[in-house]
C-alpha cells in the first residue's frame, strides 16, 4: 500500500521548545520519521515522504510547501482505486504490528485517533473522502466520511494514539519507545523524573 507521511520540517515541533532549540526539535523530529518509515516498511507498507523542505531520509520526498491539508488532499485527489494510508511523521511509538492492523482494517476509511482529537493515521478506500486537519480532526472525518456516504472504521491503538506534540508525550516516548527517538532523548539528556503526581520528563542539560 502507498503510505504518505507527511513531514513538516521547517520549523517542526515547536511545542517542544522548552526542552530543546530549533536544531535539536528537527533533528528529534527526524529521527521519529526514520522510525515511521521504518515501521511502515516493516509493516508492507510502502513510504512516500511530502515535505515543506527537503529532508535526507530513506523513502522518496516529495517537497511541497503548501499547507498539510492542502498537500495530503492532493494525495487523495489522485485516487486511482488503490487504498492511500496517510501516516503522521511523529508517531514515535508506532510499531509493525500497530500498523499492520490498520491496514488491513476493512471500511471505506479506517483512521487512528490522536490523543486530543487529531487523526494520526488514515487508511483511504474510497474517491469522495477528503481530509481537513486540525482542531480535532477525527471529529471532521468521521463527519467527512458520513456525508461522503464512506463506510467508517477507528483502530484503537495506543501505538498510533501517541504523537509527540506536548512535554508531556516525551514520557511515553521514553517508556514505550523502541526506536531512534527514544535513544535521541536518553542521549539528549531527557530522563524520567518519578515524584508524587504523574511522572514527567525532564532534561538534565541543555
Ligand atoms: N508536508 C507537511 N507536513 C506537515 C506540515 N505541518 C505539519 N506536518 C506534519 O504533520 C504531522 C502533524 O504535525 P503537527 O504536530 O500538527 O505539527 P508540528 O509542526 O510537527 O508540531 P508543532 O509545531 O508543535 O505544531 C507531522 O507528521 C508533521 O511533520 C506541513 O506544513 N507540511
Ligand atoms: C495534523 C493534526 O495534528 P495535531 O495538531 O493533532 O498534532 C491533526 O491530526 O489534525
Amino acid at each position: 500500500m502507498r503510505v504518505v507521511v507527511p513531514f513538516g520540517g521547517r520549523e517542526p515541533k515547536t511545542r517542544l521548545a522548552p526542552f530543546f532549540d530549533a536544531d535539536e526539535r528537527r533533528d528529534f523530529a527526524v529521527s521519529m520519521l526514520r522510525d515511521v518509515l521504518d515501521a511502515v516498511r516493516a509493516a508492507g507498507g510502502d513510504p512516500a515522504v511530502v515535505a515543506d523542505a527537503p529532508v535526507s531520509v530513506e523513502a522518496p520526498v516529495a517537497v511541497d510547501d503548501r499547507p498539510l491539508t492542502e498537500v495530503v488532499g492532493d494525495e487523495l485527489d489522485g485516487f486511482d482505486g488503490d487504498p492511500v494510508a496517510v501516516v503522521m511523521a511523529d508517531l514515535a511509538l508506532a510499531t509493525p504490528a500497530a500498523l499492520a492492523r490498520l491496514f488491513e482494517t476493512d471500511a471505506d476509511v479506517v483512521a487512528a485517533p490522536g490523543l486530543g482529537g487529531g487523526t494520526n493515521a488514515l487508511v483511504v478506500r474510497h474517491p469522495e473522502f477528503s481530509v481537513d486537519y486540525h482542531g480535532a480532526s477525527i471529529l471532521d472525518h468521521r463527519r467527512i466520511a458520513r456525508d461522503a456516504g464512506c463506510s467508517f472504521a477507528e483502530v484503537d491503538s495506543m501505538r498510533l494514539a501517541v504523537d509527540v506534540d506536548e512535554p508531556s508525550d516525551l514520557v511515553e516516548v521514553l517508556v514505550h519507545g523502541e526506536g531512534r527517538a527514544r535513544e535521541w532523548l536518553v542521549d539528549a539528556g531527557v530522563r524520567l523524573e518519578r515524584g508524587t503526581g504523574r511522572v514527567e520528563a525532564v532534561r538534565e542539560r541543555r
